[in-house]
């Protein structure tokens, strides 16, 4: 088995592998505090909760866009997984064209969903991840990765305006009945959801006009695609899988 780790600013998703077949995903907390031991605990209990033991693990490999992080998830594979694990940045084979002007600076969560979205789907592509941050990653009709845009998430934007404004409540991220609210926790809702759906459609439409492909495809993933994609006719598709499945493709590309 092969054990993919996505190190997300607000989640940490694994994802365990037996060839190409997905087998289990589970979902943690990004806790910069915790330690080497506290992750070995979790993932000893959620190994042993799937009936799945650390023995069987091969390989690992990591996307991180946590610097923090990154030791403390290494020395927990080395510790109790007992593999150094793979990662996703300068070195690794990840089979990507990168046009970003300085190619070490995308974050490891771009590169890993576009080599996912090259092999899964016919160029050019735009893939928005929806997470901590949205990111709209480009890919031109030869699979070069160009950039995109990145947007403050859902979930930090809404808590931005419940930090900042002092009548404000933090409120579920959930869809209204109407965009007109007539209370605030439905008017702040309405903001959001349908604010973030047209915010989507204008940059896509932006980049459909700037890479001059009209029939481009747009993937969503992240987790909080599925609430924003139910809104919109701009995105053709949902994978929530899409970044362990690029990890899985470029622990391939490197065994
Ligand atoms: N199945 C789900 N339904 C709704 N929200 C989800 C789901 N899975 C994750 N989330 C939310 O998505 C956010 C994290 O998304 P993610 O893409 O993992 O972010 P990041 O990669 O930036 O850590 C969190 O707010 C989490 O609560
Ligand atoms: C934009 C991001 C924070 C998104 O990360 P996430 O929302 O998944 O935590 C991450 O891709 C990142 O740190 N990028 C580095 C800057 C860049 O890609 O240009
Ligand atoms: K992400």
């Amino acid at each position: 088995m092969m054990l993919a780790v996505d190190i997300g600013n607000t989640n940490i998703v694994l994802g365990v592998y037996k060839q190409r077949e997905l087998l289990h995903h589970f979902r943690l907390s990004t806790a910069r505090q915790n330690t080497v031991d506290e992750y070995g605990v979790l993932i000893h209990n959620l190994f042993h909760m799937a009936d799945i033991s650390v023995k069987d693990v091969e390989g690992v490999i990591i996307s991180s866009v946590v610097p923090p992080l990154v030791q403390v998830i290494v020395d927990m594979c080395e510790k109790y997984i007992g593999k150094e694990p793979l990662l996703v940045g300068p070195g690794i084979k990840t089979g990507l064209n990168l046009r970003y002007e300085n190619p070490r600076e995308v974050g490891a969560d771009r590169i890993v969903n576009a080599v996912a979205a090259i092999e899964q789907y016919k160029c050019p592509l735009v893939v928005v991840d929806f997470g901590t941050a949205t990111t709209f990653d480009c890919i031109d009709a030869d699979a070069n990765y160009l950039g995109g845009a990145i947007v403050p998430g859902l979930g930090i934007s809404t808590e931005a305006l419940y930090q900042r404004a002092s009548k404000l409540p933090r409120i579920e991220l959930e869809k209204p009945k109407k965009v007109i609210g007539r209370n605030t926790v439905h008017a702040m809702q309405a903001g959001i959801i349908f604010g973030y759906a047209g915010q989507v459609e204008g940059i896509v439409r932006r980049i459909k006009v700037e890479m001059n492909a009209p029939q481009l495809k747009v993937i969503a993933t992240g987790g909080l695609a599925s609430l924003i994609a139910g809104e919109t006719d701009c995105i053709d598709e949902v994978n929530p899988m899409l970044t362990l499945e690029g990890l899985r493709i470029i622990y391939d590309r490197n065994k």
